[in-house]
């Protein structure tokens, strides 16, 4: 991509590129055919090329293949297109990936759909519910954590997404598969995410269907994840008066029409909170250890908190109001590595700012590129949780969204920052976690979710906790 002048350090001052006003300009740099797909084909790539357009303007156009995107880059704008003009657009690209395993679920449907089942499926979100699943959430995790041992390598993002996808599956589905059948889950979420973000950044439809090994792999992948997800279903349905869980409430569930939500409702629905869940939360998990990892003061204010709060108790949801640095630790990762990109489509022709998006137009939007933005966070590449410190100025409201904003936001939001806290509690209680000898250094890259290229780290027991790190390995 072309460099903007060297004045152009913010979007206001980037260059005038030509285009007729009232048309985002074209962000240069784009090539015959492919446009600015190179640019987004590398994953450690689409980070960069995500901040850099932000010099160009508040909204600026891109190509992707044969499309071309605009990307809403000012968060003012970003929040009113979420919030205030939420009802002129869809959730657009993405949502087209994602139809790859989902035909309905609660992250891709539209319109009053999509109202009256967020509204249905909020109860086991409330942050009551979610206080009361801190026990599960303990309990589920512990015994992954305590098992750990000293002479192994933990594959970080692995680890963490067995862990977050326990507590899930525990807390929602009253269900915990062994480690095996829950990789299988975990790898079957994985190639499926894969393939959606593919069909977003190449959007050729005629490769979907050719028999590459690719797609076999994908169909093989989607098939193992509803055999998994059905059986946990299947046993819900034997046993109706056995689980007060999310998915009897689903099963218990009507539309306003008075009709029950069928077997495949109800499993696209499971599947897509299984997806949406497990691996956005453990890759928060896997940076806050790696930002730990490299700063020791840190990781001793964290251990010096946790010690002095459970005082060798086990973890329960009092303990957690009484952990901010915990807190601030978790939200300081939730800026520095939040969603790369999130996509939207004008439903009708809208005004954005001083831009008019006509009808269809394609729309993606980075809160990674927002919150790494200097003009809105000082030194921000800098991990600091210091810096959520309530004696310190904070960003503008609409600077931070990690979870989105308005009616499509997060409704995991508060399970995710309790799940976050318990579990980096629980690990900080006993370990302390090294980063691996590897070659080459850990980078950020734009999967579904911003996460580390490979990270490896080795867990030493802590010798300086109290009671617990008596306890046998
Ligand atoms: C740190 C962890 C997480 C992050 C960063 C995250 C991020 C997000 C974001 C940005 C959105 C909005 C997407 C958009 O506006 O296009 C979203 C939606 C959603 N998330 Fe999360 N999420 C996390 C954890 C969770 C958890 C734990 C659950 C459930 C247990 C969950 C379930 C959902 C669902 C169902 C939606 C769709 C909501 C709707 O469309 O009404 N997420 N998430």
């Amino acid at each position: 991509m072309e460099t903007p002048t060297k004045s152009a350090t913010r979007h206001r001052k980037g260059p005038v590129l030509a285009s007729a006003p009232g048309i985002p300009p074209i962000v240069p740099g784009r090539l015959p055919l492919l446009g600015h797909g190179l640019s987004m084909a590398g994953s450690s790539n689409r980070l960069k090329f995500m901040r850099d357009v932000r010099a160009y303007g508040p909204i600026v156009r891109i190509r992707l293949g044969p499309k071309s995107v605009a990307v809403v880059n000012d968060p003012a704008l970003i929040h009113e297109m979420l919030t205030r003009q939420a009802d002129a657009f869809s959730k657009g690209l993405l949502l087209e990936g994602l139809k790859l395993f989902n035909k309905d679920a609660l992250p891709i449907t539209e319109g009053r759909v999509h109202l009256t089942r967020r509204r249905q499926m909020h109860p086991p979100f409330h942050r009551e519910m979610v206080r009361s699943y801190v026990e599960k959430m303990v309990r589920t995790s512990a015994p992954a954590i305590d098992s750990w041992d000293p002479a192994t390598t933990l594959d970080m993002k692995t680890e963490m997404q067995l862990i977050t996808q326990n507590v899930v599956m525990s807390a929602l589905f009253s269900s915990v598969p062994a480690r095996e059948p829950a990789r299988v889950i975990l790898e079957s979420v994985d190639t499926v995410f894969r393939a959606a973000l593919l069909r977003v950044l190449l959007p050729i439809r005629a490769l979907e269907s050719l028999p590459t090994r690719g797609n076999r792999k994908i169909a093989a992948a989607s098939s193992a994840l509803r055999d998994g997800v059905t059986e946990i279903i299947e046993d819900h349905q034997r046993r109706p008066d056995s689980f007060q869980d999310l998915i009897s409430l689903l099963m218990n569930t009507q539309d306003d029409a008075g009709k029950a939500m069928d077997s495949n409702d109800i499993l696209s629905e499971v599947t897509a909170l299984l997806a949406a869940s497990s691996e956005t939360t453990a890759v928060v998990l896997s940076w806050l250890f790696y930002e730990l990892s490299r700063n020791r003061d840190l990781e001793r204010r964290l251990h010096e908190e946790v010690d002095s709060v459970l005082a060798g108790d086990e973890l329960t949801a009092d303990h957690l109001g009484r952990l901010p640095f915990t807190g601030r630790l978790v939200q300081e990762t939730l800026r520095l590595y939040a969603p790369w990109f999130l996509t939207r489509q004008a439903l009708r022709d809208v005004r954005l700012g001083k831009t008019v998006l006509p009808t269809g137009t394609d729309v993606i939007f980075s809160p990674y590129a927002v919150h790494r933005d200097p003009s809105l966070y000082a030194n921000p590449d800098r991990f600091d949780p210091d810096r959520w410190h309530p004696d310190r100025p904070q960003p503008p409201r609409e600077a931070f969204l990690p979870f989105g904003a308005g009616k499509r936001m997060c409704i995991g939001d508060v399970f995710a920052e309790t799940e976050a806290k318990v579990v980096t509690a629980l690990i900080a209680s006993r370990w302390s976690l090294k980063a691996a000898p590897m070659r080459g250094s850990v980078r950020a890259v734009g999967q579904m979710t911003t996460q580390p290229s490979r990270l490896r780290m080795i867990p030493e027991l802590r010798t300086d906790a109290p009671d617990r790190s008596a306890q046998s390995v």
